[in-house]
């Protein structure tokens, strides 16, 4: 869901077209960044090097393409290749091409990741479910069924992302040692979500610490980065996450069924896939009219997996109507 969601905003590819031989090369590439800088054949690295070419291939050739049909997209690429009014940079080829993979891969990685995780807290811990599900609902009774959620209805979420990599432009003297110039830094700011300080029981799951609006504002909230790095997609990963929870929690009833494990380092996931079923179409929300005759529809049986983002396998069973939703 996340990938396909960029793939569409940067270029408007559907899922039909080209992003059925992307996909799998993406997703190599984000494992090869995140490993041992071993570049021998059979390691991530060295399968993400390849893939990174392959990549690359791809986007030339749908650069090419878009130039040769003199078509004028109102997506990302289109205003990159154009080097009209709205875009000051005239940028090669290689430059629009990298711009697409950065962009891509930060609003993959960070999406899909904090979408399972949240999943995952939200089954362990009933009571929060309950109390977003009510949330969410309200939000829903507001509304006619058609009626898309907007961005008064989003709310905060938690980050999956360990830290940020800075370099020093001259020696620098940090609570009496000297970092020296030049040196690569990976500063871990996820660390400061643990400080006791900060939070009172830190390694407690608890959102509604993030109620106080105020705290976003405070120097140790690093959650998006900060200073002229901060994040470009914090209000498109936050709408996007919320999109997802906001459906998913006012239209499923879901049960974990393995794969529950998670790592923390070098990058959050779930190794095995975080796999969880859907226990039957029920119907949440009474104002949920449309889901209701869907249910209703129930007539025949099956039994298939839809793979909904990285690590996170939908399993319906019994539920017929489920290509409408
Ligand atoms: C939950 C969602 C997200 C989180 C937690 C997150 C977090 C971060 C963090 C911590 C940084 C580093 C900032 C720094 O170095 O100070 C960053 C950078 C960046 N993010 Fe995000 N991000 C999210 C979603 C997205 C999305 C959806 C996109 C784009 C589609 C995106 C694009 C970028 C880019 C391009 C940078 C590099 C900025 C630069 O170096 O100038 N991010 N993000």
């Amino acid at each position: 869901m996340a990938f396909l969601s960029s793939l569409n905003q940067i270029a408007s590819i559907e899922w039909e077209s080209m992003s059925g031989e992307f996909m799998p090369e993406f997703f190599k590439l984000v494992l090869g960044t995140l490993s041992l800088p071993i570049n021998f054949p059979g390691t991530n690295y060295h399968l993400g090097f390849q893939a990174r070419k392959n990549i690359v291939s791809m986007l030339r050739r749908l650069v090419e393409e878009r130039r040769a049909c003199q078509e004028t997209k109102h997506d990302m690429l289109g205003l990159l290749m154009n080097g009209g009014e709205e875009n000051r940079y005239n940028l090669t080829d290689e430059e629009i091409i990298d711009q697409m993979i950065a962009i891509l891969y930060s609003g993959y990685e960070t999406i899909s990741t904090t979408s399972m995780m949240a999943v995952k807290y939200l089954h362990d811990h009933p009571n929060v479910l309950q109390e977003l599900r009510k949330e969410h609902l309200v939000i829903r009774e507001r509304k006619r069924a058609e009626d898309p959620i907007n961005w008064n209805d989003f709310k905060s979420l938690a980050t999956i992302v360990n830290g940020v990599l800075r370099k020093t432009t001259q020696d620098m003297e940090l609570n009496g040692f000297v970092i020296p110039k030049g040196w690569r830094i990976y500063v871990y700011t996820r660390e400061n979500n643990y400080d006791p300080c900060l939070y009172p029981d830190p390694s407690a799951f608890n959102p509604w610490k993030w109620m106080d609006k105020s705290s976003e504002s405070q120097n140790y909230f690093f959650m998006f980065g900060g200073g002229t790095r901060q994040c470009p997609g914090k209000e498109l990963g936050i709408t996007e996450i919320s999109t997802f929870l906001h459906y998913f929690v006012t239209r499923y009833r879901w049960e974990e069924v393995g794969g529950d494990k998670l790592m923390k380092f070098p990058r959050v996931e779930a190794p095995n896939g975080l796999h969880i079923r859907d226990q039957g179409l029920e119907v949440i929300s009474e104002g949920l009219d449309k889901l209701k005759d869907m249910a209703c529809d129930l007539n025949e049986e099956i039994d298939r997996q839809v793979p909904l983002m990285d690590g996170l396998t939908l399993r319906f069973e019994n539920t017929s109507c489920l290509s409408n939703i």
